[in-house]
């Protein structure tokens, strides 16, 4: 008998745990808090995380892999319906849905209409675990926490299910953050590191990329531009004879980007007076994707015009959605 066999060995847990909750309700900030770096692009505004951006949670005997599920909401254009099949897909491959709702506020109906949807995953034979998450405990006193935890219990029976566990945590103080994660990678199944190498995040390069362009293009003008901007990398390739790999210095990067509003009001906003907006958002995600791939950068930025995109499926499916 190998010593892996022995029964002493100490099991080794792999799988994904997938966030979900109404917009707002602090799951890129959780997942955060969870990984221990900033991976998903954090933002005070509702439904701006489009991408399903996946942290891991490395540990001795565990790796989590954390994804970051779009809000899931109602869906109001296209583009909404678009995100709930994503947000469906993704839930049906998981070992475990953390549900979040947020400790300062009272359970309502985007909570209970996300309630509906898990309800046909919780049972069965390839049933899916779901942990409810009361998120933000630090901006509610003890007595509130507890009635919350009390109505999330009864938000499961109303629909004849049981979450697997309640946990409430603060993403913003670290309270039970730990435990938060201990919860999750028990639902894990046993098995290796899905990620061998440790690399912090496996979202592509150009996703990211996509998400700091965006952040900085939207920075300042949420009001005028909320659900309006796609972002479309379009290459990033090296820039030939700058690299000297024998010096450990990478080659410089051209990176490509193309901008999509709806309108032209919504482009001159973007690129502001004389283009001093648009070389602003330049520096500023110039900067964050020098940080992301640690090496120099050529941002070159282009804003298009592409009517009604939210609603046209050939133009989403040009924008990658
Ligand atoms: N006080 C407090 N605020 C928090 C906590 N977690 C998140 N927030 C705040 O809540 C807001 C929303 O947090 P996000 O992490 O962006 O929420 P989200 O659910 O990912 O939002 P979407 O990307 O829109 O789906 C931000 O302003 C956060 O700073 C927490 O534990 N405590």
């Amino acid at each position: 008998m190998s010593t892996t066999d022995s029964p002493d060995a100490p099991v080794h847990r792999s799988g994904f745990a997938c966030l979900v909750g109404r917009p707002n309700v602090g799951k890129s900030t959780l997942t955060n808090a969870l990984v221990g770096e900033k991976v998903a692009i954090m933002s005070a505004r509702p439904q701006t995380t489009r991408h399903t951006i996946r942290g891991i949670v490395h540990r001795e005997d565990a790796q989590l892999v954390l994804v970051d599920t779009p809000g899931l909401h109602r869906p109001r254009t296209l583009l909404g319906e678009r995100l709930n099949e994503l947000v469906k897909e993704t839930l049906g491959e998981v070992d475990v849905v953390a549900f979040c709702l947020p400790a300062d506020q009272k359970i309502g109906p985007g909570d209970r209409f996300i309630m509906n949807q898990l309800a046909p995953l919780m049972e069965g034979r390839r049933a899916v675990p779901v942990v409810a998450v009361v998120t933000k405990a630090d901006l509610v006193d003890r007595g509130r926490l507890a009635e919350h935890l009390i109505a999330v219990d009864q938000l499961a029976r109303s629909v004849d299910r049981d979450f697997s566990a309640i946990v409430p945590v603060s993403a913003r103080d670290g309270y039970q953050v730990d435990e938060l994660t201990e919860v999750l990678v028990a639902h894990l199944p046993e098995g290796p590191d899905l990620y061998p190498g440790g690399e912090l995040t496996d979202e592509p390069e150009q996703v990211m990329v996509a998400e700091l362009v965006r952040e900085a293009a939207l920075e300042g003008v949420r009001d005028e531009l909320p659900h309006s901007l796609a972002v479309v990398v379009e290459e990033i390739v090296e820039r030939e004879g700058t690299g000297e790999p024998s010096a450990g210095r990478p080659p410089m990067l051209d990176v490509r980007v193309n901008l999509f509003v709806e309108r032209e009001s919504q482009k001159a906003i973007v690129i502001g007076r004389g283009g001093s907006r648009l070389r602003e958002v330049g520096t500023t995600a110039r900067r964050g994707i020098e940080r992301l791939l640690g090496t120099r950068v050529y941002l070159d930025l282009h804003v298009k015009v592409a009517k009604d995109w939210q609603r046209d499926p050939k133009q989403l499916q040009r924008l990658g959605f």
